[in-house]
């Protein structure tokens, strides 16, 4: 008889960030994300003034990755943050394999379904795939779909695929739905980090309008005006990563007005 008990598997505990996300997206509601790069961790004060205040305003989601890391520092940096911010789930979110380690809550188990990169696409997710499976991270089967105006950035560049245009809603539509059909759970529009134009209204409503499946839109937000315009075509997440880090306070002012759009809701 098959006895689960005597697996050799991980306790793995509630799907906290699962249920958050799919939350989110059920009831309409508006989340951020903050995006640490921990190749930009040098600077400590800055970087625990950023979770302390990411902590202060209850911020959904901690992010955790970059394209580039040139210092094997993820654990340490993992530690540091959960120490400050130790009710909020921090959620890797990895340009490659050894960005990944079990000390964090969850991992965006990305899939690069923008391009065509075989390793980016299967690879990675090969390799990573016996430590998720030893360790308690939740694990959150994600379309990463790189989205932009055409401009270079470092997911695209050390990535080296070409992202989607801005202007062609349907092709963003048509990847997303084939990640659904493959049984991707969450779905992540990405212009870039950095990207001075952000994912557009069009390719964000369109995708949002076929895909009824938790949507994180990332990449060059940097103002209040565009996290509202992210929101407003369907984003149930958006991800502040280089706005907040040279603004912290760009970070609070987006939370607050999520909680203005959230008390409207009155769920429950
Ligand atoms: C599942 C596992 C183990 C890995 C997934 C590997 C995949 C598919 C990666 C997608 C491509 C990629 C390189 C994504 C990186 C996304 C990311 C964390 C970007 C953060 O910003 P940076 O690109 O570092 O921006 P800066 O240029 O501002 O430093
Ligand atoms: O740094 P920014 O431009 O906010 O981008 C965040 C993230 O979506 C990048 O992958
Ligand atoms: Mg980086």
């Amino acid at each position: 008889m098959y006895c689960p008990s005597k697996r050799m598997m991980p306790r793995k505990s509630k799907p906290v960030i699962a249920t958050a996300l799919n939350d989110l997206h059920r009831n309409g509601m508006k989340g951020v994300a903050l995006l640490i790069d921990p190749e930009k961790c040098g600077d400590a004060e800055a970087l625990e003034h950023l979770v302390r205040l990411a902590a202060g305003h209850k911020v959904d989601f901690i992010f955790l990755g970059g394209s580039l890391i040139d210092d094997h520092n993820v654990d340490a940096i993992v530690q540091k943050i959960k120490g400050l911010a130790k009710k909020i789930p921090l959620v890797l979110f990895p340009g490659n394999v050894i960005q990944v380690t079990d000390k964090a809550d969850g991992i965006l188990f990305l899939s690069l379904i923008s391009g065509r990169n075989p390793e980016l696409l299967i690879g990675q997710q090969v390799t990573a795939a016996p430590l998720l499976e030893k360790s308690s991270l939740e694990v959150l089967p994600t379309g990463y779909m790189l989205v932009n105006d055409g401009q270079i950035t470092s997911a695209s560049y050390i990535s080296q695929t070409i992202p989607l245009p801005n202007d062609k809603p349907a092709l963003a539509v048509a990847t997303a739905l084939a990640g659904q059909f493959l049984g991707m759970q969450y779905f992540f529009l990405d212009a870039g980090s950095g990207a001075k134009v952000p994912v557009s209204k069009a390719v964000i409503r369109a995708v949002s309008k076929k895909v009824d499946r938790p949507l994180i839109v990332g990449g060059g937000i940097d103002s209040v005006e565009k996290a509202r315009d992210a929101w407003e075509a369907g984003a149930d997440l958006i991800v502040l990563g280089n706005g907040a880090e040279k603004n912290p306070g760009l970070l609070t002012e987006v939370i607050d007005l999520a909680n203005v759009y959230n008390v409207s809701l009155n769920v429950n």
